[in-house]
Formats: C-alpha cells, structure tokens, sequence
C-alpha cells in the first residue's frame, strides 16, 4: 500500500493510502452524506472534475454490480474515503471498489479522516484539492475545461419505445433519467447538449427533458437563447442543471453555495401541499431567489435547511424545473411523480401543445 496525500488549496493535508488509479489528480473537493450509493455516485457524470469525499465511513461492502452505473465511465477527478472495504459481500457483486476505480484510471485515497476533512470543506467552503504520493506546497492552477463537452454525447440516440417521444437534452445524463422515461413508455431521442432549436423542430418530441450535468451552468451561456426557445415550444422538465439553465435562459441568475447540497436525504417543501420530501441531490449551484421574476415562474419546491429553491414551475408554458433528483439512483423516490406527471402531461397535451408552438 502506497502512502497518499490530498493536499488543500487552503493549506491542509491529509493523509491515508492511494488506491485506484496511482496517478496525481487535481479537482474540487466536495463531499456527499449518502449512506449507500457509492457506485452510481462514482459514475454520476455531474461529478466530472470534482474528488468526493464520503461521509459514510465504510465503502466497498457490498461491491459493485453489473447494474448500477450511472453513465459508461466514472467523469470524477478522485474520491476519499475512510475505511475500504476489500471484501465485499453480495449476491450481484462483480467486482471490488478499488479495482473499479483503477479500471476507469479513477485515483483514490482511503484511510483518511473523512470526519476532520468534511468540517475543514464545510468551514472553508469547497476548495481544490491535489490527491498524489507527496504531499505540494503549492497546488498547479485548474485547467479550464468545460465538462459538460466532455460527458455529453457526440452522436444522436434513439429508444424506441410505445409512449409519448422525449428528446433527452444531453448536459451530462444519469442513465437512471433515461431508464425512468422509458419505464413511463416513452421514446426517447438523446442527443447532444448543443443541439439547437431547429435541430428539435425536426426530431418533432411531444417533450424535452433538460438533463443533469457538471460545472457551473454559465458555461453555457451561448446555447440559452436556444434552451428558451425549446422550451417556449415544448413541454419541458428541467432536473438539476437542466433547472439551473432554464432559470438562466429566462433571466434568473445563479450563484455558488459554500459547499453544496450532495446526499441522499436532503428535505425539500412541496410548497402545493406543505409536504416535506426527501430528495436526492447533487448541486454546487443554486437559482438565486430574488433573480426569479415572480410573474413568469412559480416557486414550486423550497429547501428545508437553507430555504434556497428547489423548483419551479413556468405561469405560461409548461415547463416544470427542480435542482433534486427525481430518478433518484442513489436515494428516495418520494418525488419520483414529477417525471410520471411530466410524461402524463405531454400524453394529453395532445393537440394542444400544437397551440403552443
Ligand atoms: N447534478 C447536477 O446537474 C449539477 C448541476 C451543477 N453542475 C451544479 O453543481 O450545481
């Protein structure tokens, strides 16, 4: 066992052994509270360029299976954690923690105080960290490299399927997005997130689903002329930056919370019922409240312990929009109705939506 360092921008170094891939990795640190889930988590194409610490202490036990990938390969820059487990038990186990991530060149630090590096992120704020056999004096300067780019599809997809035709907006997507608009029966067309309106117009979908996706939205500043416009003439579902973007695309603005919302129970208000759900998340960025012009969007779902906003509906068209996971994949279902309602939505619209374009 090879001794490993992640060294902080903001000085502090923490120590443990390197697993995975035996290569330096710079990214942001970032740390996610699930209890289970550290498969999908790893393969969670929104953690592109950013090393994940988890706050469970032990990760490995149960494997990793031939199911639960999140995309093709992990995008993250490193993960940490406290013990590893090397003898994993489970029925669908195929293969152990470690070699998963030395197999996707994914570089690992484990035996790490993951409880001493949560409380430093969560006092310092999200800070880049270096993960490497030594330990650096000075951290090298991130490299600019919009993500989105480089997780989003090149190439055009169709599922075939009985239902109404999504076009699955490719910013980053989880496969569990795709797998539940195929559940619900529709046919699904992915394509890449730079596709603009024109290109939809003669794909022809009953509904635009705006995916998930890594980085700070306002890289995508050039395409949000175009998202508005899809969204003006189909009906939309926006989850996590897919929300974040048509928030931008009608005027709102973003901003970066300290240390983020990543885990499986993070409460939200359903402000129609006064409900709490509990979602799962997985944002850096958030819609500014006060950026919301309040006579085009409804504010649907609020967060529970900072009150930022966790949904929105449009007053016009039918878009709906939340900074949760609904596909869940890690976490709860509780708010899984929002895709089984938005492909309802779009079976009955019917005509209608004709109306609209
Ligand atoms: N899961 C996501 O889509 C994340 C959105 C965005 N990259 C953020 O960190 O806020």
């Amino acid at each position: 066992m090879e001794q490993g360092y992640l060294t902080l921008e903001t000085g502090e170094v923490f120590e443990g052994v390197l697993i995975g891939a035996k290569k330096d990795s710079l990214g942001e640190v970032v740390f996610n509270t699930s209890m289970t889930g550290y498969q999908e988590i790893i393969t969670d194409p929104s953690y592109a360029g950013q090393i994940i610490t988890f706050c469970y202490p032990i990760i490995g036990n149960y494997g990793i299976n031939a199911m639960d990938d999140e995309s093709i390969s992990p995008a993250l820059a490193g993960v940490v954690i406290g013990d590893l487990c090397e003898t994993p038990s489970h029925y669908q186990s195929i293969q152990k923690f470690s070699d998963k991530l030395a197999q996707a060149g994914v570089t690992g630090i484990a035996g790490v105080d993951t409880r001493l590096l949560v409380k430093t992120v969560r006092s310092r704020g999200t800070v880049r960290g270096y993960l490497s056999h030594t330990k650096k004096e000075e951290l090298p300067p991130v490299k600019n490299t919009f993500w989105v780019e480089k997780v989003s599809t090149k190439k055009t997809k169709y599922f075939k399927n009985k239902g109404p035709h999504v076009v699955l907006m490719d910013f980053g997507y989880k496969k569990s997005i795709l797998t539940a608009l195929l559940d619900e029966g529709c046919a699904v067309t992915v394509v890449p997130y730079s596709t603009p309106f024109e290109k939809i117009k003669a794909i022809d979908p009953d509904g635009v689903l705006f995916s998930n996706g890594p980085g700070d939205p306002m890289e995508l500043k050039k395409w949000f002329p175009e998202i508005k416009k899809i969204s003006q003439h189909y009906p939309s579902l926006g989850i996590c930056l897919g929300h974040q973007l048509i928030a931008l695309a009608y005027g709102a603005q973003t901003e970066k919370l300290a240390y983020g919302h990543r885990g499986g129970n993070h409460p939200v208000k359903e402000l129609s019922t006064g409900k709490v759900k509990i979602t799962s998340q997985n944002h850096g960025y958030v819609v500014v409240d006060s950026s919301i012009d309040k006579n085009v969007f409804k504010i649907t779902y609020l967060n529970v312990n900072d009150k930022s906003i966790e949904g929105l509906k449009h007053k016009h068209y039918p878009i709906q929009t939340v900074q949760f996971h609904p596909e869940a994949h890690p976490g709860p279902n509780d708010t899984v109705h929002i895709i089984t309602e938005f492909v309802t939505q779009i079976a009955s619209l019917g005509e209608t939506r004709y109306a609209i374009k």
